[in-house]
C-alpha cells in the first residue's frame, strides 16, 4: 500500500529569534514518517491568513494548540520551537510573501539515493528546505586552528551550512601557544559557564569561549591543557603524551554545549545534529549511545561521523579506557585487538582501544570526504584495518567530495599573491610565477615549467616518491618548489636537496598560508603523488588559479582531477590534468614528462587546461546540499543506537 506522507516547508525568510534576528527558520510539518524520501512537485503553499488575524496580532492559540502572532513585517507567527526541556529554540514564521513548497514524499518508492543527491543537486536553486541544529566537533578549525585539510573543511563547511538557513556551531578547542597567533581568540567571549566532566580519573573543569561569525557560533572549549606551543597535536618533540585526555574532554564538553549553552539566548537544545570529525571526536556518538540516551537525554539527536583520514583512529592502550569516562559495559564499542603481526613482543595481547572505531559503531550515519574514499576504506588496502567493520555499515556509508572555500582562495582577489588574474585575463599568472621566483631566489624565468608541492611530510602524500623521482627530474630544465613540514628525514632531505640544486629546487620547510598561496599561484604544475588521499584540497586550489594538477590516481583525487585526453573534442582536447597510476617513481616521471612537454610544446592547449580547471564549480553550495540530503536520511532513520 502506498502511503503519501506530506512534508510542508515553507521557504526561510527572517527568523524571528529576538537575539539574532539574521537567522533564517523554516517551518517544516511532517505528516506520518518515511523510510525512503521522492520530492515530486513543488507548488506554492497559499496561506490562510484572515483580515482579523492580521488586525489583532500578539499571540493567540491556533486550533492545534499553537500560539499564533503576526509579526512586524506582516509575516504570521504560528508558535515557538520547544526542546524536550521546554526550552524556547525558535519561533516558526509563515513570511508575509506567503511563498513556501509543499513537498510529497511516497515512502514505498524504490529511490537510489546517489538520484535523490543528483536530484537535488540539480534542484540547488530552492532554498533549505529543513533546517536543523548542527555542531560541528572538531579539533581543528580555520582561521582558528589549521594544520591541514581537516582545518580548511571545518572552517569553511560551517558557514555555508549556515547561509542555507542552519543553526550551526562549531566546537574545537581554544589553543593558546603563548605567541601573538593567539590574537585570532581575541573575539572569542567567554561565556562564564563552567561544566564538570567525569574522566580521567577525576573531575575536569572546562570552560567555554564564544565568537559569532559569518552566521556561525564558533564555541571554543577551554581548559589549561590546550595552552601550550606547537600545534593542535604535538611539537618539535612529537605528539602529546596526553591527546587522548585532551580530545576526550573536547567530546564531553562538545555534548554539554548543545545542553547548557544558550547561544543568541537560546540553546541549541536535544535534536542536534553532531557532525563528529575524525577520531579526536570520535567519543561523541558513543558518549550520546552510552552516557546520554540512557537517561533520556539525546533521544532525538543524531550524529554522523566524517572521516577526512582513516589513517589515524586514536589507539591507546586498553587498560586507558576507564579514563574515557564511559560505563564499563561499553568497553567492546571501543575494543581494538591488533594482529599478531603487529604486536611489539610475545607478551603484547594487542589489546587496546580505538576511538575511531568507536565511532564507526556507534554513529548514526557515516561520510567520508569524497565518493571514491567512501569505496576504498571498505577494502582491504584502504580500510586500516577497519574496513570489515565499515563494510558492515555500507548502507549507511556516502562519500561527498569537499568544496573550498571560494574566498579565501581566488586568484582574483587573493591579498596573499602578487598580481591578481581572472580566467579571461591570466597575465597576472606570470607575475605571480615571476615574484615566487625572486621570492625564493630562485633564477628568474617565466619560460621555465615551475612544479610546486604543497602539503605535509608523510607516508601519505608519497613524500618518498618524490624524493627517488626527483634526482632525475633535476635533471631536466625545471624549477621544484616544495612547502611543508612533517617527517624529520624529509625535511632534512629537502634542506640537502636545495644545498645540491640552488637554481632549480626550493625546500620550504614549515607551515605558512601566505607562501602556499604563493606557490599555488605561480606555479604551473601542483605535484601530488599521494598514497591515499580522502579528498585532497590542494588540487582544487591548484585548478582554480589555473595551475595545472599531476596526480595519483586514487580517492579523491581520482574524482576530481580529470586526466588530459589531447585528441578529445576534436583536438581541443579534454580533461583538467594527469592522473597516474600506479604509485611508482616512473609513472610519476611519465606523467610529469607529458605534463613538462605539454607545457613547452603546446601552448594553447596548454592554456585550454588551465581554463578548463578555472571553470569548474568548487563551491560549497553543491556539497552543502548533499549534506542535507544525508541529515535528512539520518534523522528518517530511529538513532543506530537507541
Ligand atoms: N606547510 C604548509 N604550509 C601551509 N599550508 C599547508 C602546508 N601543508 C599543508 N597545508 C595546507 O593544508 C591543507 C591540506 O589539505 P589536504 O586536503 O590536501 O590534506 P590533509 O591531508 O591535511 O587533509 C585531510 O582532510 C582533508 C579534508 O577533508 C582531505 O581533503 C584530505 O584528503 C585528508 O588527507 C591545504 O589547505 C594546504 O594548503
Amino acid at each position: 500500500m502506498e502511503t503519501l506522507q506530506t512534508l510542508r516547508i515553507l521557504s526561510c525568510k527572517p527568523y524571528l529569534n529576538p537575539a539574532e534576528t539574521s537567522r533564517n527558520l523554516v517551518v517544516v510539518r511532517q505528516v506520518g514518517f518515511g523510510s525512503l524520501w521522492r520530492r515530486s512537485t513543488y507548488r506554492s503553499l497559499s496561506l490562510r491568513r484572515s483580515v482579523e488575524d492580521r488586525k489583532e496580532g500578539g499571540f493567540r492559540s491556533s486550533q492545534d494548540g499553537s500560539s499564533t502572532l503576526e509579526d512586524d513585517k506582516g509575516g504570521l507567527l504560528l508558535g515557538t520551537e520547544r526542546d524536550d526541556s521546554g526550552s524556547v529554540v525558535g519561533f516558526q514564521l509563515i513570511p508575509p510573501s506567503g511563498e513556501g513548497k509543499v513537498i510529497e514524499i511516497h515512502d514505498d518508492q524504490a529511490t537510489d539515493r546517489e538520484e535523490v543527491i543528483k536530484d537535488v543537486e540539480r534542484e540547488d536553486k530552492i532554498p533549505t528546505r529543513v533546517t536543523r541544529n548542527i555542531v560541528f566537533v572538531t579539533s581543528e578549525a580555520a582561521p582558528y586552528s589549521k594544520t591541514g585539510g581537516l582545518g580548511d573543511v571545518c572552517g569553511s563547511l560551517p558557514i555555508a551550512l549556515a547561509a542555507r538557513g542552519h543553526r550551526v556551531m562549531v566546537v574545537s578547542p581554544r589553543y593558546l601557544r603563548g605567541d601573538p597567533s593567539d590574537k585570532i581568540f581575541a573575539n572569542a567571549v567567554d561565556l562564564e559557564c563552567l561544566v564538570k566532566v567525569y574522566c580521567f580519573g577525576g573531575v575536569q573543569e572546562v570552560s567555554f569561549f564564544h565568537e559569532y561569525r559569518a552566521g556561525v557560533d564558533w564555541v571554543f572549549v577551554d581548559h589549561p591543557s590546550y595552552h601550550r606551543p606547537g600545534n593542535p597535536y604535538g611539537d618539535s618533540f612529537g605528539a602529546f603524551g596526553d591527546n587522548q585526555f585532551r580530545f576526550a574532554l573536547l567530546c564531553h564538553a562538545a555534548c554539554e554545549a548543545p545542553l547548557v549553552l544558550p547561544l543568541g539566548g537560546f540553546t541549541y537544545g536535544q535534536n542536534s545534529l553532531f557532525l563528529v570529525n575524525d577520531w579526536h571526536a570520535g567519543l561523541v556518538p558513543v558518549l550520546l549511545a552510552a552516557k546520554y540516551r540512557p537517561y533520556g537525554v539525546y533521544k532525538d539527536a543524531r550524529s554522523i561521523l566524517v572521516i577526512h583520514n582513516l589513517a589515524h583512529q586514536g589507539v591507546e592502550p586498553a587498560a586507558t579506557y576507564d579514563n574515557l569516562g564511559l560505563p564499563p559495559e561499553w568497553y567492546g564499542a571501543l575494543e581494538w585487538v591488533f594482529p599478531t603481526w603487529a604486536r611489539t613482543h610475545a607478551l603484547d595481547t594487542g589489546e587496546a582501544v580505538n576511538v575511531l572505531k568507536g565511532a564507526i559503531v556507534t554513529a548514526d550515519r557515516i561520510l567520508t570526504v569524497s565518493q571514491g574514499y567512501s569505496w576504498e576504506i571498505t577494502s582491504a588496502d584502504g580500510g586500516y584495518g577497519l574496513h570489515e567493520l565499515l563494510s558492515s555499515r555500507k548502507s549507511i556509508l556516502n562519500g561527498i567530495t569537499n568544496g573550498i572555500d571560494v574566498t579565501e582562495w581566488d586568484p582574483s582577489l587573493d591579498k596573499h599573491i602578487a598580481s591578481h588574474y581572472t580566467i579571461h585575463d591570466l597575465s597576472g599568472k606570470v607575475q605571480c610565477k615571476i615574484a615566487l621566483q625572486k621570492e625564493l631566489g630562485l633564477p628568474i624565468r617565466p619560460d621555465c615549467p615551475l612544479i610546486g608541492f604543497i602539503g605535509r611530510l608523510d607516508f601519505q602524500k608519497g613524500i618518498d616518491i618524490i624524493l627517488s623521482a626527483t634526482p632525475e627530474l633535476m635533471q631536466d630544465d625545471v624549477q621544484f618548489v616544495m612547502l611543508g613540514s612533517g617527517e624529520r628525514q624529509y625535511e632534512d632531505w629537502m634542506r640537502a636537496m636545495e644545498s645540491v640544486n640552488r637554481n632549480k629546487f626550493r625546500g620550504w620547510v614549515g607551515f605558512n598560508v601566505p607562501i602556499s598561496h604563493r606557490i599555488t599561484a605561480g606555479c604551473d604544475i601542483l605535484l601530488m603523488p599521494s598514497r591515499f588521499e580522502p579528498c585532497g584540497l590542494n588540487q582544487l586550489y591548484a585548478m582554480r588559479y589555473g595551475t595545472v594538477p599531476v596526480v595519483h590516481g586514487t580517492g579523491g583525487l581520482r574524482d576530481t582531477v580529470e586526466n588530459y585526453n589531447p585528441y578529445a573534442q576534436e583536438g581541443l582536447g579534454e580533461g583538467t590534468g594527469w592522473t597516474f597510476s600506479p604509485l611508482s617513481r616512473e609513472s610519476m616521471l611519465a606523467a610529469l614528462k607529458n605534463a613538462i612537454g605539454t607545457y613547452r610544446e603546446h601552448k594553447s592547449s596548454w592554456e585550454r587546461l588551465m581554463k578548463r580547471g578555472m571553470e569548474e564549480d568548487y563551491t560549497w553550495d553543491k556539497a552543502a546540499v548533499q549534506y542535507e540530503q544525508v541529515f535528512e536520511w539520518a534523522f528518517i532513520d530511529p538513532p543506530y543506537v537507541k
